[in-house]
């Protein structure tokens, strides 16, 4: 299948890998964390990462790194919806990373064209707040929460246990009504992983890809899965990003979801020059 229905879009698989472009509108993701600061912040990152050539954007209010958190809804809300308003004009299908059916909600009644949920819409309420809409939908897999995934992460064979987690998602979303034709799957690199499931599963995309004939999304932008192969801090992890953007593509992800935009465009129209039939 070579497309991803995403609400006012329909996304084409088959040419150049896809590329998200992160916008977090967490208050430790812009200077000052003011409010009005992060809209402005956030409408000039997509204006940037727009001209970057950037397919579309993926707009987070809730921190989900190892040890976060968990953001009561109507605060991510007050930080996602601004976003939301200010950026869907800009003509790029727009994503919203969040676990939260409420979020999910008027996400969607805002214009947001794909819902990108690390928790796979597992949350009391998700699957309702998707079911009547176009929107697409990215389910991920994730070993426990954030708060404690990286404690101490153990799988018989993390491979085969990923896959078996989102054929369930993906058969219990599809039997809900849900079209197959608005899913993609994502490992989760880093949500409950070592250094060594998360290669791992970086190796077995393709069987990934082939098991559940449906798209995979990848997100190894300067994550620890990097930082820890080059010893470097994530201000330094753009060549490795870069490296891990090509290697996932290489094993068959349609979607590369990453901070550096400009550069993992450049990069991948190499990588299709040269390996183009
Ligand atoms: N679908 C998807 N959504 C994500 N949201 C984050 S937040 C952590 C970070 O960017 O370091 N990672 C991912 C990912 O890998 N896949």
């Amino acid at each position: 299948r070579e497309i991803l229905k995403c609400g006012r879009f329909d996304l084409k698989l088959d040419g150049l890998p896809l590329v998200m472009g992160i916008l977090n509108v967490t208050p430790d993701s812009f200077s000052d964390g003011g409010r009005y600061q992060g809209l402005e912040f956030a409408l000039s990152r997509a204006e940037e990462m727009i001209a970057d050539g950037v397919d579309m954007i993926d707009v987070g209010g809730e921190s989900t790194r190892p040890g976060s958190p968990s953001v009561p809804a109507l605060e991510e809300l007050q930080r996602v919806m601004p976003a939301l308003y200010a950026l869907r004009e800009l003509g790029k299908p727009l994503s919203v990373d969040t676990c939260k059916p409420e979020v999910m909600r008027e996400a969607i009644l805002a214009g947001a064209d794909m819902i990108n949920d690390i928790n796979a819409f597992r949350a009391p309420g998700a699957l309702e707040a998707v079911i009547d809409s176009d929107c697409g939908l990215c389910v991920m897999h994730m070993q426990g929460t954030p708060q404690h995934m990286q404690e101490q992460p153990v799988y018989q064979d993390v491979v085969r246990e990923v896959i078996e987690f989102l054929r369930e998602r993906v058969d219990t979303m599809v039997a809900a009504g849900i079209e197959r034709a608005r899913i993609c799957v994502d490992p989760g690199f880093g949500f409950g992983k070592t250094i060594e499931h998360n290669y791992a599963l970086l190796r077995h995309l393709g069987q990934i890809r082939q098991e559940l004939a449906l798209p995979v999304l990848a997100g190894l932008s300067r994550k620890s899965m990097i930082g820890a192969v080059i010893g470097k801090p994530v201000e330094q992890r753009l060549a490795g990003s870069l490296a891990g953007a090509l290697a996932s593509v290489a094993h068959g992800a349609r979607i590369v979801r990453v901070h550096d935009v400009a550069e993992t465009v450049d990069a991948l129209k190499v990588w299709r020059a040269a390996t183009a039939d």
